[in-house]
């Protein structure tokens, strides 16, 4: 019999979460990609079912398993090809991996491997499941809504997770490790049972107007700051003054980022948060502190940029987890880089900064 190659390939952007106030909210998706290639043969006449190759360039590219059996995306997609009773990667799967998206910095590196690993499994399985589906598996894995419902749908976007009844909330709150078991490559179909589906609708969302006018300056220190770790140091409680304070900024932020001329003078101080950055500022600066650099000017940056020192400047926040600083500008992206970045060299921390457009979401073609 002749092969015949199946080849399609799989784009999905960055991200950054919380914009300030919207902690575990809201999304937005950047111009850069984590993209994937991908080739099976349909009707392999290969004798043996031969394992997935991953070859891995860009971002990551150091510390990224390639074993598909590891891999996080590769990980996310045979999870969903087995919730559909697939219980393994067609035979001799080819999977080209180029990453724009640094590992670890606030922009969204995860949620766009959980992303792509959920297309793949959908194509590889030829589920065609739809985009609230697609989004219930990513959740599964990634548990907060804001990295990847915007990397799968794109633009502003604001999330919530549905407030589940007493069996799918037992189904959704699996540890991670019986959803995505790494699953032994040489234990042939003897892989026990099949991983706990998601919940049908756990994720609801509503994408906001975006103002063209609005790019984005992500300021990336060069260190990694692991989003587990950036969680752990968040208080449980929060005071009733602080909840108030994040929620007014919240709401206005979201109409106020999509008017034409965007506000300065009301965005600057909707971008504000009082949840979750004070606590991270420390941890950044722990976490400097213990690889024996200098106490990095995160709170300096805050302060000392604002839409009166950089017109054209409208507001600036931790870009997700962090470490990463985002501006959000109409203008002077390079004033508002090169003097967060002199602010962060007399502190000792070295900066890489972009100027990257907003766009759509995940791409298959
Ligand atoms: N393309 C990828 N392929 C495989 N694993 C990845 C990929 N991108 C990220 N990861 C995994 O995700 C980890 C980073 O996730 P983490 O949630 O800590 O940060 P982030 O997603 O970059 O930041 P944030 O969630 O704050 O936006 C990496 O160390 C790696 O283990
Ligand atoms: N909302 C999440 C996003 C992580 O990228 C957090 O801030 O922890």
């Amino acid at each position: 019999m002749t092969d015949t190659t199946r080849t399609f390939s799989i784009r999905v952007p960055a991200t950054s979460a919380n914009i300030g106030p919207g902690f575990d909210v809201v999304g937005l998706s950047l111009s850069l990609s984590l993209t994937l290639h991908v080739s099976y043969p349909l009707n392999s006449s290969s004798p043996s079912h031969v394992p997935p190759s991953i070859t891995y360039t860009g971002e990551g590219a150091d510390e990224v398993p390639l074993d598909a059996y590891k891999n996080l995306t590769t990980r996310v997609a045979l999870y969903v090809l087995r919730c559909h009773s697939i219980r393994s990667f067609p035979s001799q799967l080819i999977i080209q991996v180029n990453n724009e998206i640094p590992f670890g910095r606030g922009l969204g590196s995860s949620g766009a491997a959980v992303i792509a690993g959920v297309l793949l499994g959908d194509q590889l399985g030829n589920l065609h499941l739809p985009t609230e589906r697609l989004l219930d598996f990513a959740l599964m894995v990634e548990r907060h809504p804001d990295n990847v419902t915007a990397a799968l749908v794109g633009g502003f976007v604001g999330s919530y997770l549905k407030e589940l009844d007493e069996a799918d909330a037992a189904a959704a709150s699996v540890p991670l490790s019986e959803v995505l078991p790494e699953y032994p490559p040489d234990a042939g179909e003897d892989w026990g049972l099949n991983p706990p589906a998601p919940p049908l609708g756990i994720g609801h969302f509503v994408r906001f107007g975006w103002s063209e006018s609005i790019k984005a300056v992500a300021i990336i220190p060069r260190f990694e700051l692991s989003t587990a770790k950036a969680r752990e140091v968040l208080p449980t409680e929060y005071s009733r003054k602080d909840l108030v304070f994040n929620l007014q900024r919240l709401a206005v932020l979201t109409t106020a980022l999509g008017q034409n001329p965007p506000d300065p003078g009301l965005i600057y101080e909707a971008m504000k948060d009082r949840i979750h950055q004070p606590y991270r500022k420390t941890l950044a600066c722990l976490v400097l502190f213990f690889s024996m650099q200098i106490i990095p000017g995160l709170p300096e940056v805050t302060s000392s940029i604002t839409p009166s020192t950089h017109p054209g400047l409208l507001g600036i926040c931790l870009s997700g987890a962090g470490p990463t600083i985002l501006a959000l500008a109409t203008g002077n992206y390079e004033a508002i880089a090169e003097d967060a970045r002199n602010i962060f060299k007399e502190k000792g921390i070295e900066v890489d900064w972009k100027v990257l457009d907003i766009v759509g979401g995940s791409v298959v073609q």
